[in-house]
């Protein structure tokens, strides 16, 4: 679990995070979404310790990160897993070198052990003969369960995914998306999503967290988006036609079952 206490970020006096309070909860997928702007970046940035907060403080599992010396620093980032929006693979190794490459960088297991689980979590994210392909030789879908892969080598307790379906076709943002749920679910890790795809909020919000100008406006479930009155959040999450009539006939599902 992490928890977020009265988060503040300022640049030169300019308030960006203003006083952001909230809780991941571990096994869940919690989305970050929000308009262009309202401080989602500078929020994840904080989160991960690459900028420091003004003030407040970010419990992983009762460790305040804005308290940690350097040596407890590399101790927690060992415990994070990443994706990037592009994907952020090493072009010139092989998908497996570059599942491998953490592990032989930051594990201390035997040679064998490393080979045994690059395997596995090529396996877990139906790659088990892509191995020995290049970044360039796979397509984007792949690519991203490429990252995945490398992302969970090291059996990461928190999980960042920074756009995860950015470059996919829906069908394989879909795919994705709930590969994602899977792994959070099975490996019990607190995943933290920051999304602009108002599907992947739809079928994967366990939890949602609406950010409007460095403030946490609304937070809640997908089930609950379909029934809340907060305009901005409508505002945001229905703005496009199809997802208004989607909340609709969704809400009238809900009605016509109680
Ligand atoms: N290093 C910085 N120095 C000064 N201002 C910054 C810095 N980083 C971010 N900001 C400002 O903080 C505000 C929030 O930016 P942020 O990147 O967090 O938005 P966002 O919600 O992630 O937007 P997007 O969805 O477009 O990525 C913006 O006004 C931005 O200009």
């Amino acid at each position: 679990m992490i928890e977020v206490k009265n988060l503040r970020k300022s640049f030169e006096g300019r308030e960006v995070l203003k006083g952001v309070s909230m809780i991941f909860e571990e096994g869940k997928t919690n989305l970050i979404i929000g308009r262009s702007g309202s401080g989602k970046t500078v929020l994840l940035k904080n989160l991960v310790g690459l900028m420091r907060p003004t003030s407040g403080s970010i419990l992983y599992d009762g460790r305040d990160l804005t308290k940690l010396s350097t040596a407890q620093m590399k101790a927690l980032r060992q415990e994070m897993g990443m994706i990037f929006q592009g994907s952020a693979l090493f072009d010139a190794m092989t998908v497996f070198e570059n599942v491998y490459f953490p592990l032989d960088m930051f594990s201390s297991m035997s040679r064998s052990e490393k080979k045994e689980r690059a395997q596995f979590c090529l396996d877990r994210v139906n790659l088990s003969d892509a191995g020995h392909l290049y970044p360039s030789e796979i397509s984007g879908g792949m690519m991203k369960r490429a990252a995945i892969a490398r992302a969970i080598s090291l059996n990461p307790k928190y999980l960042y995914c920074d756009e995860p379906n950015s470059g996919l076709d829906p069908q394989t943002s879909l795919v994705i998306d709930q590969l994602i749920h899977e792994i959070t679910t099975e490996f019990k890790i607190t995943t933290i999503i920051n999304t602009h795809d108002m599907n992947s909020v739809m079928n994967i919000g366990e939890k949602i967290f609406f950010i409007k100008e460095g403030n946490l406006e609304w937070e809640g479930t997908n089930q609950d988006i379909l029934m809340a009155d907060n305009e901005a959040l409508n505002d945001f999450v229905f703005a496009s036609d199809l997802f208004k009539k989607v909340k609709e006939v969704e809400i009238k599902e809900i009605r016509d079952q109680e």
